[in-house]
């Protein structure tokens, strides 16, 4: 999911190249497949100007292209050649099908290349096409796991930046190579796209890089052609099981990243997700030389890695993991040399002293060892100060404090038990005695048996459960609440039987039930509204509404400060 672009896909293309390509012959383009061991038979005249872009998307080309032209699940890419020519295209690249598609199109001169590997040769072309090789720069570092990805590539960054570097960043909210920014809409861009960004970094002269690799990225070879400096590994849950069909699939997408002809090193998580299992696998068949991270206390299952694995021995430990305001103190020790990294993290919840931890050693490790003590200046430091303690757009973002007001993009069974229970830490931690107040709602078309389930959760992890909408896309709003509430209902008839009270109400729009969250908030209480994280739009029956969490938040604090918020209980249902 990411934030709606304004951009065509044409300009958002466009966007993401640097101003001027200047691009490569034919035959030079040809040559350097050869040389990358990609075998790809020509035909037809080669163009006589030099190829200056390339994309896989016959409605984004621009003249001077070389159009990738990709089998895919609905339709091969090559069926758009004549529209790709007709933009501007010099050349195709394709495979045996595509080639033969082409054909039949009559575009008997069209330079083409075939090969049986095209997403490979994808990423060498455009590599060649807009860059001086893969060594050019900037330095790169890549991000994998199911959760946590947008989070620690954030920290990473900020922590690059405090150290004097000049950083780019490719993820789910946004891309940015130093100050230009251009708006996502892949969480990993597809190959031709991520090499016109290395070229656009380059020219905007970004030396260290932090990019999420998502799964898809590895499985439709979208990092075709990257090297990578580090590639870090936060966990591995249940998730997109549709596009891999079980776990081990799914696991063996993201080792992809971790080949030793991928990256320079690894840097991997043992305990993180549900626990150890698949982070130590990871470890062990990662390619290049690795550097393993325990998370102990931030693990979401503590202990378990020392039961269950005790012969791992961990590089680095993370250790000391002391509450401080909404978010951690923590150290990291080193097992070879004893030495130990202070740092703290505003962003309340362990799983973010995780995410910071790794984002530590991976710039530690892109960066080299000259750069610990730099480090450790920057770390050492309060909570609310420093490197980690940067926001992250929707992740955690805390929007007021008396009441506590977060906004967090939890969308699935996990990831609210882990918000909601970081809300419950953080005021024992402060011995306050309040309630957590969750307004949420479950997306629309999408799996609807997650629905009773979060509401179940949400009754069992939150005092004042108010349900509401997310995106209902097509579906009937008051139907998908009904599914939800059915779970938040049930669980909080169990809860009252055990002698604990869910105050439960169903309030919508989803404005409305957050100016209702803050009216019915104690100064000890804390607010989550989950699920929308920085999203801006919500899709209700295909007409974009605008719809930010925090924006709505903050502005209900700001009424209920200065006594505007009436008592809004008539509007929830
Ligand atoms: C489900 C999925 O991943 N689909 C990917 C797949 O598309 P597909 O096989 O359906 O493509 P298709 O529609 O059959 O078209 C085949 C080819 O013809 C081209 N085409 C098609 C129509 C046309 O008019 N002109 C044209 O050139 C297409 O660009 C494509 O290359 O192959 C395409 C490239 O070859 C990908 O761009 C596309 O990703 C789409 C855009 C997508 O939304 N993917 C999501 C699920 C994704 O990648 N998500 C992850 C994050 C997941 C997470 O962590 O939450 C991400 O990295 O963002
Ligand atoms: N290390 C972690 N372990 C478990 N849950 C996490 C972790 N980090 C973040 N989360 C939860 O997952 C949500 C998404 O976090 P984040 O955006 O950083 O992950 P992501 O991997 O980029 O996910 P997505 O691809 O869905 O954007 C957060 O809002 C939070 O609730």
């Amino acid at each position: 999911m990411t934030e709606s672009s304004t951009l065509t896909p044409a300009e958002q293309d466009r966007a993401f190249r640097p101003d001027r390509v200047d691009g490569v012959a034919w035959s030079t383009l040809v040559e350097v497949l050869h040389g990358a061991g990609i075998e790809a038979v020509e035909s037809g005249t080669a163009p006589r100007g030099r190829v200056t872009g390339a994309c896989l998307n016959s409605r984004v080309v621009q003249p001077g292209d070389l159009y990738v032209a990709l089998p895919g699940a609905r339709v091969h890419g090559a069926s758009f050649a004549t529209e790709a020519v007709a933009a501007g295209a010099v050349g195709v690249l394709t495979d045996a099908e595509g080639a033969a598609l082409v054909a039949e199109q009559g575009l008997a001169d069209l330079a083409v290349l075939k090969t049986g590997t095209p997403r490979t040769a994808a990423g060498a072309a455009a590599a060649a096409v807009y860059g001086e090789g893969l060594d050019a720069g900037p330095r790169l570092i890549g991000v994998t796991g199911t959760n946590g990805k947008t989070t620690t590539s954030f920290l990473a960054c900020s922590l690059l930046e405090a150290i004097g570097r000049r950083t780019g960043v490719i993820g789910t909210i946004l891309t940015r190579a130093a100050e230009r920014t251009v708006p996502s809409s892949l969480t990993t861009p597809e190959s031709t796209q991520l090499h016109a960004l290395m070229a656009l970094m380059r020219q905007e002269d970004v030396d260290t890089a932090v990019m999420e690799v998502s799964s898809h990225a590895v499985s439709f070879e979208r990092i075709a052609g990257l090297r990578y400096a580090v590639a870090g590994f936060t966990n591995l849950t249940q998730d997109h099981l549709d596009l891999h069909g079980s776990m081990e699939e799914y696991f063996e997408a993201k080792l992809g990243l971790f080949d030793a002809a991928r990256t320079g090193r690894a840097v991997i998580v043992l305990d993180g997700g549900e626990g150890p299992e698949w982070g130590v696998a990871m470890a062990e068949r990662s390619g290049a030389p690795t550097t393993t991270l325990a998370l102990g206390p931030a693990a979401s299952v503590p202990g378990a890695l020392a039961e269950r694995h005790p012969d791992v021995v961990p590089d680095w430990e993370l250790t000391a993991l002391t509450p401080d305001g909404l978010g951690h103190r923590f150290e990291l020790t080193e097992a070879a040399t004893g030495r130990v990294l202070k740092a703290s993290v505003g962003l309340p919840g362990r799983f973010n002293a995780a995410n910071a931890a790794l984002a530590a050693l991976m710039v530690l490790e892109a960066l080299g060892e000259e750069t610990f003590e730099l480090l450790q200046d920057v770390l050492d430091v309060p909570a609310g100060a420093g490197p980690f303690a940067a926001a992250v757009p929707g992740r955690m973002e805390v929007v007021g404090r008396e009441p506590d007001g977060v906004v967090d993009f939890a969308h699935n069974p996990d990831g609210m038990v882990q918000a909601l229970e970081s809300l419950t830490q953080a005021r024992a931690a402060t011995g306050r005695d309040g309630r957590t107040i969750l307004v949420f709602g479950a997306t629309g078309e999408r799996d609807t048996t997650k629905r009773p389930l979060m509401g179940r959760i949400a009754a069992r992890y939150a005092d004042v459960v108010i349900v509401s909408d997310d995106d209902p896309h097509g579906e009937d709003p008051a139907g998908i609440r009904a599914q939800v509430l059915e779970g938040v209902r049930a669980e909080a008839a169990e809860q009252a039987e055990q002698g604990r009270t869910v105050e439960v109400h169903e309030s919508a729009p989803r404005a409305e039930a957050i100016r209702l969250a803050v009216a019915l908030a104690a100064d000890e209480d804390s607010i989550l509204l989950a699920g929308r994280g920085h999203e801006t739009v919500q899709d209700v029956a295909g007409v974009d509404v605008e719809l930010d969490d925090r924006v709505e938040l903050r502005a209900a604090l700001v009424d209920r400060r200065e006594g505007r918020l009436t008592d809004l209980s008539s509007t929830a249902r």
